[in-house]
């Protein structure tokens, strides 16, 4: 039974190689850099309680040619959400009719979209609850913890077995949706986390970045209630309770809130990673989120708005960091906190 990954990044690898070496039979479809890193140095694989495996280059199938998805049974899309329509292209024209696809992506609309692109194939929803880092010489860190959320399916049987070996069980969800924006309200922080430019316990750690993922936070559970959608609680905190927890003076929040606090020192965001690697980020399809439900129900969310507008400064000027509480007067009050490059 095969399993092609469309889409060899942080979480694509991970995923990826985890289930390659406990023995499931897996093509990773990447980019050639990725190819190229991978065949110098194979993988290794870490986390954050100093587990380490690695795989030697041959132990691994790496291929760029996109008609290697013509083998797979289950394709996992693990591309970021710009490019979900070019991984929908991709597999109608060369993935088998019976194959069952997984999107393993942060946003709402993924499992959609690919739907829609793919009319008669089997696609099912995917939530990675934790934060994966690539590190020199191919190295994937995975820096938090949780276990992989997927819409409840029969498909996904006989696929339980492989996921579970590979120390990835998968947790079937009746409410995904509840699911998908429980997790988009921790997603919310992606932003604060790149314009920060701090490992995600670093800024977590700092009470004015707190408070801005708060007032991002209390717009969404705003527009989320007007819809009628309940998100799911994924951490230890209620999702209501959120921004009163992070807006909790550093002592308490410390003490309080350790849990929220359990990242590895390494751990940082995807869009940090993206804004570093000067690639499009994922904003648009975060906090983009919680503006396009907001004018669906008729409410503002300007702070969503600004944090929309700052990030894209901050890709076209490529670099970026912001202290705290300029973060803060920016959402706040929408002071210009970044100029666009010259
Ligand atoms: N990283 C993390 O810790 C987490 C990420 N997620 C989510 O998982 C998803 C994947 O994120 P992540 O792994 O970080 O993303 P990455 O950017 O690290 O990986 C995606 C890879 O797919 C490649 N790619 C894109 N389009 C194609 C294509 N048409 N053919 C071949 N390769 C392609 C990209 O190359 P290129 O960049 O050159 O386009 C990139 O190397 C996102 O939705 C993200 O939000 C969820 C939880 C944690
Ligand atoms: C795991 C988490 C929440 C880390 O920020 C993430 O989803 C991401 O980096 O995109």
């Amino acid at each position: 039974m095969k399993i092609a990954v469309f889409g060899a990044g942080s979480i694509g690898v991970f995923v990826g190689a985890s289930l390659s070496a406990t023995g499931a039979d897996v093509v990773l479809i990447g980019r050639a850099s990725m190819g190229a890193r991978i065949a110098r140095h194979g993988v290794t694989l870490t986390d954050l309680h100093e587990w380490e495996a690695r795989l030697h280059p041959s132990s691994l199938t790496y291929c760029e040619d996109p008609s290697a998805l013509a083998d797979g049974e289950l394709v996992l899309v693990t591309v970021k959400s710009a490019d979900t329509q070019a991984a929908a292209q991709a597999i109608r024209a060369h993935a088998k009719p019976s194959v069952l696809v997984l999107s393993l992506q942060n946003g709402i609309g993924n499992a959609d979209l690919l739907r829609k692109e793919l009319p008669g194939v089997a696609v099912i929803g995917g939530m990675v609850p934790f934060n994966v880092v690539q590190m020199p010489e191919s190295r994937f860190h995975r820096g938090t913890e949780g276990e992989l959320m997927v819409e409840a399916s029969p498909s996904l049987s006989r696929w339980h077995a492989d996921f579970a070996a590979a120390r990835l069980p998968l947790m079937e969800r009746e409410d995904f949706l509840a699911v998908q924006w429980g997790k988009l309200l921790l997603n919310l922080n992606n932003p604060v986390n790149a314009l920060s430019d701090l490992p995600l316990k670093a800024e977590l750690s700092q009470r004015a970045y707190r408070r801005c993922l708060a007032l991002l936070i209390d717009e969404a559970l705003a527009v989320l209630k007007a819809a009628g959608i309940k998100p799911a609680k994924l951490g230890r905190v209620a999702p209501h309770l959120l921004p009163t927890v992070l807006r909790l003076p550093d002592f308490l929040f410390l003490r309080l809130a350790a849990a929220m606090l359990r990242i590895d020192p390494e751990a940082r965001s995807s869009m940090w990673e993206d804004l570093k690697a000067g690639r499009k980020t994922e904003i648009d399809y975060l906090n983009g989120a919680v503006i396009r439900l907001g004018q669906a129900q008729g409410l503002d969310t300007p702070a969503n708005e600004r944090m929309v507008a700052l990030v894209h400064v901050a890709e076209k000027r490529g670099d970026c960091r912001l202290d705290g509480a300029s973060l803060l007067a920016a959402l706040s009050n929408g002071g210009q906190a970044l100029t666009p490059a010259s």
